[in-house]
C-alpha cells in the first residue's frame, strides 16, 4: 500500500504523441532533488532484473550436467551441487536487490509526490478567486488526489515495471538467440503475434463487459425511480408502462452480456488453441532441433522458459501502454494547474501599512469573469471618512456584497477606481492590506477545529488572553466557558454544532482578534431569535468601534445608527443619506423598503 489515494482507473488518458510525452516528462522535475536515491534505485533495478534473467541461464545449465553435459567454468567441470547453490545464490541477491529497489524507488516517490501535493496546495489557496468559479471543487480535489496517485504510482511502480519489462524483452531475445537462432526466429514470428493478438482481444472484451454494466445499471435506475415514486405510478395508473419499460431495459441488458460473453468464449477458446497451438509449434520446432543434435536438452529448458519471460513481457507492455497514458494524462492536468497564475500574495518585499481607513469608491463599474454579458455594477461613487460606519441595502441581487467583495480585491475592476486612504487599492500589497480588512461574512463557516482554533484565526499566534478578552468582547465567552470543555470545544465540520447565533460571534471574536482598520459586516438573513439578536448586534456594535465600517443590512432596524445609508439598485446608488432624510422621502425606494418590513413584521 501507498498513500497513493484512488488511482483512477477510469482516469482520461491522452494519446502518447511526442509533444505529450515531453510535457509529462517535466513533472519529472519534482524528482531532481532525490536524485541520488533515483540512481541508487535503478542500479539496484537493473540488478535485480540481470540475476532474474540468469535464472533459466542456470538451470538449463542445471538440466545439462543432469543429462551427462559437463558444464565447465575456468577450465573445471561444475557439479550439480555447484550449480544448484549458484541458483540459491543468485536467488538470494535477487531477493536483497529487490527489496533494495522497492526501498528506494518508495522513498523517491513518497517525497516527490509529497512536493507535488504541497505545490499543487499552495497554488491552490493563491489561485484567485474566479478560477475556482470557473472549475468545480470536486475537479480540483481530485487533482491533488486521485491524478498525483497516479503519478506516485508511476514513480514507485510503473516505472520500474516499464524498465524491468523493455530488458526482459531485450535480453530475453538475445539469450535465446545465443542459444539458438533459427529456433528464435521462428518464435518470434509466431508467439508475439499472437500475445498482441489476445491483447487486443481482451480490450474488446472489457469495453463489452462496460456495456453490459451500464445497461444493468440502467435498469436499476427504472426500479428505484419508479419504487420512489410508486405513489405518481399507480396516480397516473402507469403500472403496464412502468413494467414495459423495465422489461425492454432487462432485454437489452442481456443481449449485451450475451455478446460480451460471446467474445469471452472466443478468447478463452483462441488462447487455448492459438497460444497453446503457438507453444506446440515451437516445442515441435524445438524437439526435432534436439533430436537431430543442434540443441541439448538443458538450451531447450533456457529457451523455454525465456520464451515465457518474452511473453511476460510482451503482454505486460501493452497493459503499461495504458499507463503511461494516464501518467502523461495526469501530469498533464497537474503542470496546467501549476501554471495557473496566482494572485501576488506574501510579497517578501512588503513592508507593514498602517491604514487610517479613507475609502473612496469612483466610478466602479464590474462584471464577474464568469458572467461577462452581465454588468452587475454601473457606476459607484462614494466616500466613507475614517471610523465612519455605512450601510449598504437594497432588493436582492442589487449588487451589495459584490461592492463589499470589491474592496477586498477578490476581483479585478472592469472600470473605475477604488481607494483606500487616497492610493488605489491596486498600488497596496495585496496580503497586507488584506491583513487591515475584517469581514464577517453571511453565513458564518467554521473550520472543523477548536474554538480556540476558530477565533484565533484572526491572530494566529494569540495568547488564550487575547483570545478570552475577544470573546467577552464578542459576547461570545458567556457560552463558550459553559461548556466543559470551553475554548477546547470542538465546533464540528463547519461548526455545527454551535448555534447560528454563536458561530456569528465567533465569527465576531476572531475579527475582533484581527483588530482591522476597515470592517465589512454582512449581515446574516437567517433570523436569529430576539435573545441572540441582541447579542450578536451588541458584539456587532462593539467591533465596529473606532473602524470604518461597510454593513449590509437585511433588517433597516440595525442601522439607524449609521453614518449614511446607500441603497443599492440593479447596480446604482439609487439614493443615499442618514436614516431620517431617505425615510422622510415617500415615494423613495429606502422609505418602500422600510414599509415592506414594518408590514412584514
Ligand atoms: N460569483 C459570481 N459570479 C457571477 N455572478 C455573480 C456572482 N456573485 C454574484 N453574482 C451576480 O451578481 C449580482 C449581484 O449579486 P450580489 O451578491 O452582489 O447581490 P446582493 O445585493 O448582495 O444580494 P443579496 O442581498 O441577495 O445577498 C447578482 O445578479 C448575482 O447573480
Amino acid at each position: 500500500m501507498n498513500t497513493s489515494g484512488q488511482a483512477g482507473a477510469d482516469a482520461p488518458k491522452v494519446k502518447l504523441t511526442k509533444e505529450s510525452f515531453q510535457q509529462g516528462l517535466r513533472i519529472f522535475r519534482f524528482t531532481l532533488p532525490y536524485r541520488a536515491k533515483f540512481i541508487v534505485g535503478m542500479v539496484l533495478l537493473t540488478l535485480s532484473s540481470a540475476t532474474v534473467m540468469a535464472f533459466p541461464w542456470i538451470i538449463g545449465k542445471l538440466t545439462d550436467t543432469a543429462n551427462g553435459q559437463p558444464v565447465r567454468l575456468n577450465g573445471t567441470t561444475l557439479t550439480i551441487n555447484q550449480i544448484a547453490l549458484g541458483l540459491f545464490l543468485v536467488i538470494l541477491l535477487q531477493g536483497i536487490f529487490s527489496f533494495g529497489r522497492i526501498w528506494f524507488f518508495t522513498q523517491v516517490s513518497e517525497f516527490t509526490v509529497r512536493d507535488i501535493r504541497q505545490a499543487l496546495y499552495r497554488k491552490f489557496v493563491t489561485l484567485p478567486i474566479p478560477y475556482f468559479e470557473k472549475n468545480r471543487v470536486g475537479a480540483i480535489t481530485s487533482r491533488i488526489t486521485s491524478d498525483v496517485g497516479i503519478i506516485q504510482d508511476s514513480f514507485s511502480l510503473t516505472l520500474a515495471e516499464l524498465f524491468r519489462q523493455v530488458m526482459t524483452l531485450v535480453v530475453g531475445i538475445i539469450f535465446i538467440m545465443v542459444v539458438s537462432v533459427k529456433l528464435s526466429l521462428f518464435m518470434l514470428l509466431t508467439f508475439p503475434p499472437i500475445v498482441v493478438l489476445a491483447m487486443v482481444f481482451g480490450k474488446k472484451i472489457r469495453v463489452l463487459a462496460k456495456t453490459t454494466q451500464d445497461e444493468l445499471a440502467k435498469t436499476n435506475v427504472i426500479v428505484e425511480e419508479t419504487l420512489q415514486g410508486i405513489n405518481t405510478v399507480k396516480a397516473f395508473t402507469n403500472e403496464q408502462f412502468e413494467t414495459s419499460r423495465y422489461t425492454s431495459s432487462l432485454t437489452k441488458t442481456v443481449q449485451a452480456a450475451l455478446k460480451s460473453n460471446l467474445y469471452r468464449g472466443g478468447f478463452v477458446s483462441f488462447v487455448i488453441i492459438g497460444l497453446f497451438g503457438g507453444i506446440i509449434l515451437v516445442l515441435w520446432r524445438a524437439a526435432s532441433l534436439v533430436q537431430s543434435g543442434q540443441m541439448s536438452i538443458g538450451d531447450l529448458t533456457q529457451f523455454a522458459l525465456y520464451t515465457i519471460f518474452i511473453g511476460a513481457s510482451v503482454a505486460g507492455l501493452g497493459e503499461l501502454y495504458g499507463k503511461v497514458q494516464s501518467t502523461l494524462g495526469a501530469s498533464e492536468r497537474i503542470l496546467e494547474i501549476l501554471d495557473e497564475p496566482t494572485e501576488p500574495t506574501h510579497q517578501p518585499s512588503a513592508l507593514p501599512i498602517r491604514l487610517r481607513g479613507d475609502i473612496a469608491y469612483e466610478h466602479v463599474a464590474f462584471q464577474y469573469p464568469t458572467r461577462p454579458d452581465l454588468t452587475v455594477l454601473q457606476d459607484i461613487s462614494f466616500s466613507i471618512r475614517a471610523g465612519e460606519k455605512i450601510a449598504l441595502v437594497g432588493p436582492s441581487g442589487a449588487g451589495k456584497s459584490t461592492i463589499v467583495q470589491l474592496l477586498m480585491q477578490f476581483y479585478v475592476l472592469s472600470s473605475g477606481q477604488i481607494t483606500i486612504d487616497g492610493r488605489p487599492i491596486g498600488q497596496y500589497d495585496l496580503t497586507e492590506l488584506r491583513r487591515h480588512i475584517g469581514i464577517v461574512p453571511q453565513e458564518t463557516i467554521l473550520f472543523g477545529g477548536s474554538i480556540r482554533e476558530n477565533i484565533a484565526y484572526g491572530k494566529t499566534d494569540a495568547t488564550d488572553e487575547e483570545i478570552v478578552q475577544a470573546a467577552r468582547k464578542a459576547n461570545a465567552w458567556q457560552f463558550i466557558s459553559s461548556f466543559p470543555e470551553g475554548l477546547d470545544t470542538l465546533v464540528g465540520e463547519r461548526g455545527i454544532k454551535l448555534s447560528g447565533g454563536q458561530r456569528q460571534r465567533v465569527a465576531i471574536a476572531r475579527a475582533i482578534l484581527k483588530n482591522p482598520a476597515i470592517l465589512l459586516l454582512d449581515e446574516a438573513t437567517s433570523a436569529l431569535d430576539s435573545e441572540s439578536e441582541k447579542l450578536v448586534q451588541q458584539a456587532m456594535d462593539e467591533l465596529m468601534q473606532n473602524r470604518t465600517s461597510i454593513i449590509i443590512a437585511h433588517r433597516l432596524s440595525t442601522i439607524r445608527k449609521v453614518d449614511k445609508i446607500l441603497v443599492i439598485d440593479g447596480g446604482r446608488i439609487a439614493e443615499q443619506g442618514s436614516h431620517d432624510d431617505l425615510s422622510h422621502n415617500e415615494n423613495g425606494l429606502y422609505a418602500n423598503l422600510l414599509k415592506l418590513q414594518f408590514e412584514l413584521t
